[in-house]
């Protein structure tokens, strides 16, 4: 008996223990699947976050995520968790050589930064700071991004820093020409004496060292200048023109008062016309009837008193007449000398304008237009009387040189020296004009062929004898000479060209030379 209770509860006490080995199973199977579906989720996780780094760890990380979720046993996929394990690993070295590499490009990219010009100071100081920053090891991508913002940040402060600077254009060689082209308009124009300092100051800036904005600047003071003179020659024609106006206005007065005295003295003249010839007729009637002598006397004698003062009055009302028609005339004439004297005046200044729109400002010569006039003529003189005619172009050898040594005001001082001396070796048939720069043309008439070479010669002689001294230094100029004679067949431009074909080749035969086209 004792035996049997003492079985039945050594059985009790094993099925206690075996129902708390059972709950304590179930728990543990419990936990496992709990770790296993947090396994899983982490897998998920970290799938999500190495998507796209590489494709073998994405497969790994999907195909483990698959089997996470029907294996009974973690252990079934213990070496797959090794493999991605060393994936996670390769691509933990791999990214971290990319942070490097990216690394390294910002602060190349930095150093290109900092090459630009003029950026502003504290610009300059961030990206000093900035690529020091750099100096530090990258450990992830959280590192990286903002460095990449920065630097983003960095152009685009710069690009607006180079927009907001004036940026100045650069010189091209067409601004250049545009800047002798304006040079050589001006010293062509005549300006007014208290717009020639301004126009000094042009001369000088064009020719040394332009950029866009000077030249911009010089193209508007000449346009300005320019402007203002033909505002002030407006207003003297329109001055003109008043005063002709009320010159013609004043005469036109007088001769309507004129007209219409003379009309009020022609009615008058004719009442008087009638009144004497009734007189007269009166006389004739008075008298037929008087037989008596004395009586006709005194009737004949009162007759005649009425006939003189009609005539009396008619004389008075003539003279009054003359009169008027005198002071008119004299009014006229006045205004008319008044007239004759603005317009005189007004002529001659356009005269010399005429003679100014002709001469080149700086030597006095006759300047381009002159030429061509006076080429035209040349030609048509020539067309006429055959006689022969030379088209020589003289041009002064080295002259930028004695500009750049001595500057831009001894050059001009040189090209008037020149200028005379040119001038001074020519007779009063032959001509010389200032073709632009320091290049003349001359016109020779009625030279032969074998005087020229020798008129040329004594030309160039003639100036390389001026006795040139700058700063002290004496100097010899010389100029180089080409020459063509016009030919029966050819334009005079053609004669032109061939003589400027000349120079070309005196030029480069060493200078101080004529050449004379065969
Ligand atoms: N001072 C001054 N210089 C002028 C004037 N017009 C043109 N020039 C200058 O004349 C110079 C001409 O130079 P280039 O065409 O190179 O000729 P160059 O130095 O005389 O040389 P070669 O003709 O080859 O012997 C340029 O420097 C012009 O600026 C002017 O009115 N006054």
């Amino acid at each position: 008996m004792k035996d049997s209770m003492a079985s039945v509860s050594q059985l009790s006490l094993l099925q206690q223990k075996l129902h708390s080995a059972k709950t304590a199973l179930n728990e543990l199977s419990e936990q496992k699947n709990q770790n296993q579906h947090a396994l899983l989720q982490f897998i998920s996780q970290l799938s999500l976050a190495c998507k796209g780094q590489s494709i073998e760890l994405d497969n790994k990380l999907a195909k483990l995520r698959h089997n996470l979720a029907s294996i009974e046993h973690i252990e079934e996929v213990l070496p797959e968790l090794v493999e991605v394990e060393h994936l996670v690993k390769q691509q933990y070295h791999y990214m971290m050589a990319q942070l490097e590499d990216g690394r390294a490009n910002l602060t190349k990219v930095v150093r290109q930064l900092q090459r630009f010009d003029s950026l502003p100071d504290k610009l300059t100081k961030e990206l000093a700071y900035f690529k020091q920053d750099l100096g530090k090891p990258f450990y992830t991508c959280w590192d990286y991004f903002p460095k990449v913002r920065s630097l983003v940040n960095f152009y685009n402060a710069i690009l607006q820093a180079q927009l907001a600077q004036d940026d100045p254009l650069s010189v091209l060689p067409k601004h250049r020409q545009l800047a002798h082209e304006l040079a050589q308009m001006v010293s062509e124009i005549e300006f007014r004496k208290d717009q020639r300092d301004q126009v000094l100051v042009i001369k000088d800036y064009l020719a040394g060292e332009i950029d866009i904005d000077g030249l911009i600047d010089a193209y508007q003071t000449v346009l300005t200048l320019l402007l203002e003179n033909i505002a002030l020659e407006k207003s003297a024609s329109k001055e003109f023109l008043y005063v002709l106006n009320d010159a013609l206005s004043a005469v036109r007065e007088v001769v309507t008062d004129s007209y219409n005295n003379s009309q009020r003295s022609f009615q008058l003249k004719q009442q008087l016309n009638r009144e004497i010839n009734s007189r007269v007729d009166n006389v004739g009637e008075a008298v037929i009837d008087i037989n008596d002598i004395d009586q006709l006397k005194s009737q004949v004698a009162e007759q005649l008193v009425s006939i003189r003062t009609a005539l009396g009055r008619k004389e008075a009302l003539e003279q009054r007449e003359q009169a008027l028609l005198r002071k008119s005339i004299e009014t006229m004439r006045d205004e008319l000398n008044e007239l004759s004297k603005e317009a005189s005046v007004y002529k001659e200044r356009l005269f010399e304008q005429q003679k100014l729109t002709m001469l080149d400002s700086l030597t006095q010569l006759p300047n381009r237009a002159a030429l061509e006039e006076r080429m035209e003529l040349e030609y048509r003189n020539y067309q006429r009387h055959k006689q022969p005619l030379w088209v020589a172009v003289a041009d002064i050898d080295h002259f930028k040189a004695i500009n750049d040594s001595f500057g831009h005001s001894t050059g001009d001082k040189t090209l008037q020296v020149i200028s005379m001396a040119l001038k001074n070796s020519l007779r009063d048939s032959e001509f010389v004009a200032r073709y632009g720069g320091e290049e003349f043309v001359l016109l020779i008439p009625d030279v032969s062929a074998t005087d020229i070479k020798h008129l040329l010669n004594r030309v160039r002689e003639k100036v390389k004898n001026i006795p040139f001294k700058f700063k002290n230094q004496r100097i010899t100029v010389t100029v180089s000479i080409g020459a063509a004679q016009l030919l029966d067949t050819e334009q005079i431009n053609e004669t032109f060209e061939r003589a400027d074909a000349a120079l070309y080749q005196a030029k480069h035969e060493s200078r101080d030379r004529v050449i004379i086209d065969a």
